[in-house]
């Protein structure tokens, strides 16, 4: 992308670059269901076979959607149970902004993972925007989180239908819903992050887009694709995404009382989350938020850094041609 630039615009680049806020994704699923798989594709356009399980990492990747330089930090989280993961993963959701919940149409245990982790996200979410000052902040208002299906490439194995991925997207209260191919098509792959972005776009131009009660209980389906098209003038890109809501512009403050007479309020001696509910998603002591890196794939100090290098060089094969 960049190689026919002079070293002075690369630089400019960069900068441009750096000044924007990032944006930050976790990507959530059960172990297998190909997270890794899917920012790898993302970042390096490759489909790489296997990976070392439970190896967490935090990628930045800087690119260029529509008119936008976008500065992307994605979070890797390891799919495996392990009892000091559970430890930050309710800090690093609260880090993250926006959140992909994978699981593989041929494993239903991952997609039943997903209603768990979709309440964790919920719970800590709500947690800090009931503890925060600042209403206004983008991440405390509401909860982004695309559903993705992974691996429908495996007909023969498929044990989730493309309808109970679209239900189950719009029962939890995800804003997108894909089934896609990490390994047959990148397009797929770049929908589910672009449409987070442009979602993010959104609702930084217009804070007091909000569900509203009503249409939660009778939900109309609505492409959000379609609403960001007429607000950002977006190129469309082909994709199953489905979301089971429309947005309408509500008070902000009327929502905030709404929320603070259903919800319990925020009791800092309460029990962690952890103690009360359980997932098989964790995050690694090793690799936290704050560790930032350039250039993909990257990983803190301590982490497995050279074998995943290896692991891309030695074994990737680029299918970038779908
Ligand atoms: N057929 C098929 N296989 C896929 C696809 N995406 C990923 N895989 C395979 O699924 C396996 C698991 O992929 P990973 O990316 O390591 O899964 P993960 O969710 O990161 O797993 P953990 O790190 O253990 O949490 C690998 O063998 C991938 O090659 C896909 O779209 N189709």
């Amino acid at each position: 992308m960049s190689s026919g630039l002079s070293p002075i615009s690369s630089i400019c680049k960069f900068s441009l670059y750096s000044k924007h806020k990032p944006l930050k994704v976790m990507v959530m699923g059960q172990t297998g269901v190909g997270k890794t798989a899917l920012i790898v594709r993302f970042i390096t356009k490759r489909f790489i076979g296997e990976y070392d399980p439970t190896l967490e990492k935090l990628y930045t990747f800087h690119t260029i959607i529509g008119n936008d330089l976008v500065n992307f930090e994605i979070y890797d989280t390891a799919g495996q149970t392990q009892e000091t993961g559970f430890l930050n993963l309710e800090t690093n959701i609260r880090w993250a902004e926006v959140f992909i919940l994978v699981y593989s149409v041929t494993d239903k245990c991952s997609f039943d993972e997903c209603n768990r982790l979709k309440f964790l996200i919920n719970y800590n979410k709500r947690r800090r925007k009931l503890g925060s000052t600042n209403s206004k902040d983008f991440s405390q208002i509401d909860v982004p989180v695309a559903l993705v299906g992974n691996k429908n490439d495996q007909i023969a194995d498929r044990m989730v239908s493309l309808e109970e991925g679209q239900r189950r997207s719009q029962e939890i209260g995800c804003v997108f819903f894909h089934e896609i191919s990490v390994r047959e098509s990148i397009e797929q792959v770049w929908a589910v992050f672009t449409d987070l972005w442009h979602f993010r776009k959104v609702h930084m131009k217009f804070p007091k887009l909000r569900r509203s009660i009503s249409e939660m209980q009778n939900p109309i389906s609505y492409s959000f694709h379609n609403s960001a098209q007429a607000c950002l003038n977006r190129k469309s890109i082909a994709t199953t995404s489905v979301l089971g809501r429309r947005w309408t512009e509500i008070d902000l403050d009327e929502e905030e009382k709404e929320e603070k007479e259903y919800l319990p309020e925020y009791d800092p001696s309460l029990p962690p989350f952890r103690d009360r509910a359980s997932t098989d998603s964790q995050i690694s002591t090793k690799a936290t938020p704050t560790s930032l890196w350039q250039i993909s794939p990257v990983t803190s100090p301590n982490s497995k850094l050279a074998d995943r290098r290896m692991s891309f060089s030695m074994r990737g094969n680029d299918s970038s041609s779908n």
